[in-house]
């Protein structure tokens, strides 16, 4: 394995806010579990999660090793465990809505938001969104871009997931809840599918007092 599973860092849903089909469910095949050992199962699908992300160095530019995601998509087993894992760490937040950064958070967030029946909200690049927009200038690992949100995409006050597919400096999804908390709605965390440690992302993320959990670190 090359990246370290990272165990569940918020709580699990107890038992009194459980839905019956937010039950323990093997990992594999989606069929609820009685008494089968979380943690070995949770190893192997994070080590066959792990097995299906691609490291490509020097990309986009010198000194970058780019975590591609796109074998693990191509890999309907594979893509299925890691959405089930999101799942249950999402569920833990009780979010009211899923903010998802473009463009590979979409592809996280947007089972998520299915799943759990509650809005999706895309964060975009500029010039993408079509109504009043918010928008925000952030600095990337490799760059500098700009992320925007329909002005009237969330309830103030509202439980926001905000989710991405990788946290590296953190500067993404630092923009994302700066969005997010400009519309009065509040950050309760953020989900990746990895987390490039040693690029300050969990700290800065931790300084604006956003919690961080991750399938994977790397
Ligand atoms: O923590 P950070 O340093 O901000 O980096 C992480 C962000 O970088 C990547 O997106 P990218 O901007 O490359 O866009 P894409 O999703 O459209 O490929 C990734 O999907 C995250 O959104
Ligand atoms: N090293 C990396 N691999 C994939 N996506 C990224 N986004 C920012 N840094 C990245």
């Amino acid at each position: 394995m090359r990246c370290r599973p990272f165990p569940l860092s918020v709580p699990r849903p107890s038992k009194r806010t459980a839905l019956p089909s937010q039950g323990r469910r093997s990992i594999r095949t989606g069929v609820a579990m009685a008494n089968e050992p979380m943690e070995n199962e949770q190893g192997t699908a994070l080590a066959a999660i792990d097995a299906a992300i691609r490291i490509i160095p020097d990309f986009p530019q010198p000194g970058i090793l780019f975590r591609d995601i796109t074998p693990l998509l191509a890999d309907p087993k594979a893509f299925a465990l890691a959405q089930a894992l999101l799942l249950e760490r999402a569920r833990s937040f009780s979010p009211d809505a899923i903010v998802a950064v473009e463009a590979r958070g979409f592809l996280f967030g947007a089972p998520l938001a299915l799943d759990l029946a509650v809005p999706l909200v895309p964060v975009r690049k500029p010039g993408k969104l079509p109504a009043d927009t918010h928008s925000v200038d952030y600095g990337l690992e490799y760059g500098t871009d700009r992320l925007e949100i329909h002005s009237d995409a969330l309830a103030r006050g509202a439980r926001v997931l905000l989710v991405d597919d990788l946290l590296a400096t953190g500067g993404t999804v630092r923009a994302a809840a700066d969005l997010v908390e400009r519309l009065g709605a509040d950050v309760v965390g953020a989900l990746f599918l990895i987390e490039l440690t040693g690029l300050g992302g969990a700290e800065r993320l931790a300084e604006a007092h956003i919690g961080v959990s991750a399938l994977l670190r790397c």
